[in-house]
């Protein structure tokens, strides 16, 4: 079987397809050398001391773990290098970091979870690197928050790595979903899966359940008829999985379709949702949505929220089609 390589992969979408400029396939080329340093401390765990926490906070209060932030330093020095880009955002930083003028700048904005599932990094379960790929807009000099502020059908391309089993790349630049595997003896990501579509129906849904006491009533509804399996309004039997990694529950999803939610509840009525719109659900979204599949808050398409800030969390419903498709029924009937 003939390899296809990352790099192989990327200069096909650019020179024959033009889905990609030059510049977009470095940056890509770059996140993904990141990854594998970042899957290399991964894999070392306890013996390259990088479990546990570390003695601090990030801006929305939650304890960070040594994981998280070395995955962040990794991804800010490879990419003020070389990634040919204006500023990074991160879920760990409190504001963006600007490309330093001293590094080559380019047009395109990077924003990334560095480290998703960060509870389960001590457990030994999969884990992984969120990203997005934003481009400035307008002529201004310089780069601000409010560059970052775009909704997320502008982005020119996002991904995840997982560290599973196997260390996996899935990338979209807007022409379908792939999935790279990193070859270990080589050191190269080799295409392993190309046009990755989501089924539009499925009988595996994925949610926190601990939280039902707190939901709204379409999103209670909406399990509660699925618990009730084939004697119940749904006439079929569901499955439940939740890892509590977003990156591996999605992974799931595109690999063998079911529906995702992590929707608004009572605990934290101000906000939204958990997650967080720039840095988890717009790129999982673009994912999900190039792969067939249907991403919403429960009122409208992910990618059509407009930010008004750069940590905003947001609601997620996502995967297969006539599933979101029925659960954001529910809740646009209520209001
Ligand atoms: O413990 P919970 O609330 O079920 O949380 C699970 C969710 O929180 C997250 O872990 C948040 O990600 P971080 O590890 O990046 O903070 C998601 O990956 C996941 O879907
Ligand atoms: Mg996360
Ligand atoms: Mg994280």
């Amino acid at each position: 079987m003939k390899r296809v390589s990352l790099t192989q992969y990327l200069v096909e979408q650019q020179r024959e397809h033009g889905m990609i400029p030059g510049q977009l396939r470095l940056l890509i080329e770059v996140v993904a050398r990141a990854c594998k340093r970042i899957a290399i401390a991964v894999n070392k765990g306890a013996l390259g001391d990088v479990l546990g926490s570390a003695s601090s906070e990030n801006v929305q209060g939650e304890v960070q773990k040594k994981l998280d932030i070395i995955s962040n330093e990794v991804l800010i020095e490879a990419n003020e290098w070389g990634g040919h880009l204006a500023a990074m955002a991160s879920e760990e930083m409190d504001s963006i970091h600007v490309v330093p003028n001293r590094y080559p700048q380019g047009e395109y904005m990077l924003l990334f979870d560095p480290l998703d599932g960060s509870s389960n990094i001590d457990v030994n379960v999969s884990i992984g690197t969120i990203f997005s790929v934003l481009r400035k807009v307008g002529h201004t000099r310089g780069v601000s928050e409010d560059d970052f502020l775009q909704p997320g059908k502008h982005q020119a391309a996002a991904g995840y790595c997982i560290y599973g089993p196997q260390t996996q790349l899935v990338l979209t630049v807007g022409n379908g979903v792939v999935a790279f595997t990193l070859d270990r003896e080589t050191g190269s990501w080799v295409l392993t899966q190309s046009d990755i579509r989501i089924p539009e129906d499925t009988k595996e849904f994925a949610i926190n359940m601990s939280n039902m006491r707190h939901w709204a009533p379409p999103m209670r509804r909406y399990v509660e008829e699925c618990l009730a399996g084939k004697t119940g309004p749904r006439g079929k039997d569901f499955n439940m999985r939740w890892v509590a990694s977003m990156v591996t529950d999605v992974h799931r999803i595109l690999m063998r379709g079911g529906i995702f939610m992590y929707p608004w509840d009572q605990r934290e009525p101000e906000k939204p949702g958990k997650l967080r719109l720039l840095y988890e659900a717009n790129p999982m979204a673009f994912l999900v949505e190039q792969a067939g599949g249907a991403a919403t808050n429960g009122r409208e398409r992910i990618l059509d929220v407009v930010p008004c800030k750069l940590h905003e969390r947001v609601s997620v419903m996502l995967g297969s089609r006539n599933e979101v498709d029925r659960v954001t029924a529910y809740h646009q009937q209520t209001e």
